[in-house]
């Protein structure tokens, strides 16, 4: 059975030379996601889509992959509890890892703008949930404070390196199952820390010849809260995309020599696309995502469209959450639903089948 990522993959995370003897993984089993094959996006783009389902990691997004390191090693290191800043994500994974490692945790949130699906995790994990007034920077921002204060408290945002090195275990399985690394590779950027991870798990591989290339990388943002399309922090970021309205990027430098390095680039995408892929994923691929996860394809028929993709391309988009988080969106655009009697050909026209 899958041991989850810090055994899976020991050898190429910084584990144990500063943690104590006798160390165990604090791990839900995360990791090994499905990289499904997209026909319908495929067909649409004229390239060779996969989609990486980071929404089925243990507390449904690919936040896991960097929590099992951070919180296994705030446990190894005497830590009495973890501290996140967080849009709902790394909130829900760090309550969650904290509850089996037996710390507290307590998550800083913005007032008002996390997904129901997020919190109800962070409140049934036991997570100490603490509202601020302003937004994910703000929170961060207190975070960083806090832990430098009181230093029985991890910091456990995507700033803590071993948050990044669990991330990049996400570009090791997808060149595992493709045999290569992709042509591109899309995925949403908020914090910046994923994008960061990716491009270093790929360059690791290619440094090691696992991979002879390696992909360029293209970072999606939402329009309202893109300081990296626009080249400067957003003071007041706003999407519907809840889980990337973020305006100052922690991992800024990082990313952008991600963008750079592998002559990738960064899109915005208008709320408006981002729901757009957001249906389309859902409908024609089976798979859903929360909005932020739709960036991805976004960028994907974007880049598509105007060539800076080439027609048979390779192309792996994450899509980062699972839309359960986030059940207001979903129901914002609500179909009229049919009302029946008991009568056959009443159900049967409403499916448009008579
Ligand atoms: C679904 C989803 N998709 C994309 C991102 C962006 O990743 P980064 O660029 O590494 O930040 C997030 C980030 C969430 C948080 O930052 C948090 O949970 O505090 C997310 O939840």
């Amino acid at each position: 059975p899958w041991p989850g990522l810090i055994e899976a993959y020991r050898h190429r995370l910084p584990v144990c030379d500063t943690w104590e003897p006798g160390w165990a993984p604090v791990t839900l089993r995360e990791g090994a996601t499905p990289l499904l094959p997209a026909r319908a996006l495929s067909e649409l783009t004229g390239c060779d889509v996969h989609l990486k389902v980071e929404g089925l990691n243990p507390t449904g997004s690919f936040k896991d992959r960097g929590m099992t390191m951070a919180v296994t090693e705030a446990k190894a290191t005497g830590k009495k509890g973890v501290l996140c800043a967080s849009t709902g994500n790394t909130s829900a994974s760090a309550a969650a890892y904290a509850a089996i490692a037996g710390i507290e945790c307590a998550v800083l949130v913005p007032a008002g703008k996390i997904a129901m699906g997020k919190l109800a995790q962070a409140v049934m994990y036991g997570a100490k949930i603490i509202e601020v007034d302003g937004n994910f920077d703000d929170c961060l921002e207190l975070a960083r404070k806090t832990t430098a204060t009181f230093d029985t408290i991890a910091l456990v945002n995507s700033v803590n390196p071993v948050r990044i090195e669990g991330q990049k275990t996400a570009a090791f399985e997808i060149v595992d199952a493709l045999g290569k690394a992709p042509d591109v590779h899309a995925l949403p950027v908020g914090n910046a820390g994923n994008i960061t991870a990716y491009w270093r798990g790929y360059s690791e591989y290619f440094a090691d010849g696992v991979a002879s290339s390696r992909p360029r990388m293209l970072g999606v943002q939402a329009a309202g809260a893109a300081p990296l399309v626009n080249g400067a922090p957003v003071k007041d970021p706003e999407t519907i995309a809840t889980a990337i309205r973020i305006g100052s990027p922690a991992s800024w430098n990082q990313a952008v020599a991600a963008k750079d390095e592998s002559n990738g680039e960064f899109r915005a995408a208008t709320d408006e696309k981002l729901l757009e892929a957001y249906r389309l994923i859902a409908k024609t691929e089976g798979v859903f995502v929360e909005p932020a996860s739709a960036a991805s394809v976004a960028g994907l028929l974007a880049a598509t469209a105007d060539g800076w993709i080439e027609k048979g391309s390779t192309v792996v988009c994450t899509v980062t959450g699972n839309g359960l988080k986030d059940p207001d969106t979903a129901l914002s655009s609500l179909p009229e639903i049919a009302r029946v009697g008991i009568d056959p050909v009443a159900v049967a026209s409403a499916m448009g089948l008579t």
